[in-house]
């Protein structure tokens, strides 16, 4: 990343300060655990010598048989070995007690309250009435209100930093707001439990992470208790059977850690597939802002428009043809919402939407030309 953006002198003080911090942390690290791990082996291998050393004698005076001193060496020497093990191991224990403290404070986190009396979702609409929220205290929305309407698309548009991802978290109840009440099928998210939200709710995140297994076994997670067939019809609707085709091992080729094997857009097209193995009323869906190839962008509209037949959709938009094709657009500035209306009608206001639409029309216009003189 330096190279890339020519901060080789500026950036690399900062690393090789990095380096060095961890060089001295690294000679601390052995000069406070030597001294225990040498005093350690040298007891041991002393306790040895000496046990080899009054062993000897009585064994030349013939008072203890050679093979009972054999014996006796043999077993001091196996209780040795564990001993010298433990005080090796001691450093990874430690080392492994900081991972669990991390872990178990992940795991201490508090979850969000689950209602006494349950209710379910009557319907596929959605509704945020007066929300605020905020990270830690910094306010994200503020007072937001607004309509997803049932078995339509509405698109989501705004500056970065707006709060659309936000919303979507709101949604799915990832986190409560601070004020205000969110809706799903005209129940507050609050009074659903979470098996009962999240089986009208399928997210496909912007970064979307897989599960070091196979492609097949990513798929299966949207509802792990489908027949293969379903798993392979969604899979095909969403085109992941052109990455199978790629892939050494077909279906079963492993993704790697994170998914790190597949590009991005092939991470989608596999996070679609289980949406629509899923079969939620309800699509919340964070479209890519980073440019794809031809095959990944043709192959993605195809699973998203399959994805958004008949159901709710709410979609983070960035691409003409999304916003182009949606019911009802939104547009968010700030934690509110400052413009609402289909396409024609926002066109025609030439406000933040229009502005949004020409923006997206000249980046879209560009192109990497190569300078004159070296076409
Ligand atoms: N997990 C988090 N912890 C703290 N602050 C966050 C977190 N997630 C988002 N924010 C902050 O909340 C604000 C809204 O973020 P959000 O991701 O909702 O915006 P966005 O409109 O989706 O932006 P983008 O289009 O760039 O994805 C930003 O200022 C962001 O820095």
């Amino acid at each position: 990343m330096l190279r890339a953006f020519g901060r080789t002198a500026q950036g690399h003080t900062a690393l090789d300060e990095a380096l060095v911090a961890q060089h001295t942390a690294g000679r601390r690290m052995l000069r406070v655990g030597m001294p225990g791990l040498v005093g350690l082996a040298f007891i041991a291998q002393a306790s040895f010598v000496v046990l080899l050393a009054v062993g000897t004698n009585p064994a030349l005076g013939g008072s203890l048989e050679t093979a009972e001193l054999i014996a006796l060496l043999v077993l001091a020497a196996r209780f040795v070995e564990p001993v010298l093990l433990t005080s090796e191991l001691g450093g990874a224990i430690r080392v492994a007690e900081n991972a669990l403290t991390e872990i178990n404070e992940l795991l201490d986190t508090e979850t969000l309250p689950e209602p006494r009396t349950p209710r379910r979702a009557d319907g596929a609409h959605i509704e945020l009435d007066g929300v605020r929220f905020g990270y830690h205290g910094s306010p994200v929305l503020d007072g937001l209100t607004m309509r997803v309407p049932q078995g339509r698309m509405t698109a989501l548009v705004g500056p970065s930093g707006a709060g659309k991802t936000t919303v979507i978290r709101l949604i799915a109840r990832f986190f409560d707001p601070d004020a205000g009440t969110v809706r799903v099928g005209g129940v507050d998210v609050r009074e659903m439990r979470t098996e009962d939200l999240t089986s009208v709710i399928s997210v496909v995140f912007q970064d979307v992470h897989l599960f070091d297994g196979t492609i097949l076994e990513n798929v299966r997670l949207g509802r792990p208790d489908a027949t293969d067939e379903e798993v392979y019809a969604a899979a095909r609707t969403a085109r992941v059977d052109q990455i199978a085709d790629r892939l050494p091992g077909g279906w079963d080729a492993p993704v790697g850690e994170g998914g790190n094997r597949l590009s991005g857009g092939e991470r989608r097209r596999v996070s679609i597939a289980r949406a629509l193995l899923k079969d939620t009323p309800i699509v919340l869906f964070d479209e890519a802002t980073a440019a794809l190839d031809a095959e990944n962008e043709h192959a993605l509209q195809q699973a998203m428009s399959a994805l958004a037949r008949n159901r709710t959709v709410l979609v983070i938009a960035h691409r003409l043809n999304t916003l182009r094709g949606a019911d009802h657009i939104v547009v968010l500035d700030e934690g509110r919402v400052v413009e609402e209306g289909d396409h024609t009608d926002l066109m025609a206001r030439n406000g933040r939407c229009a502005h949004f639409w020409r923006e997206r029309r000249r980046a879209q216009g560009w192109r990497l030309a190569a300078p004159a003189a070296v076409r």
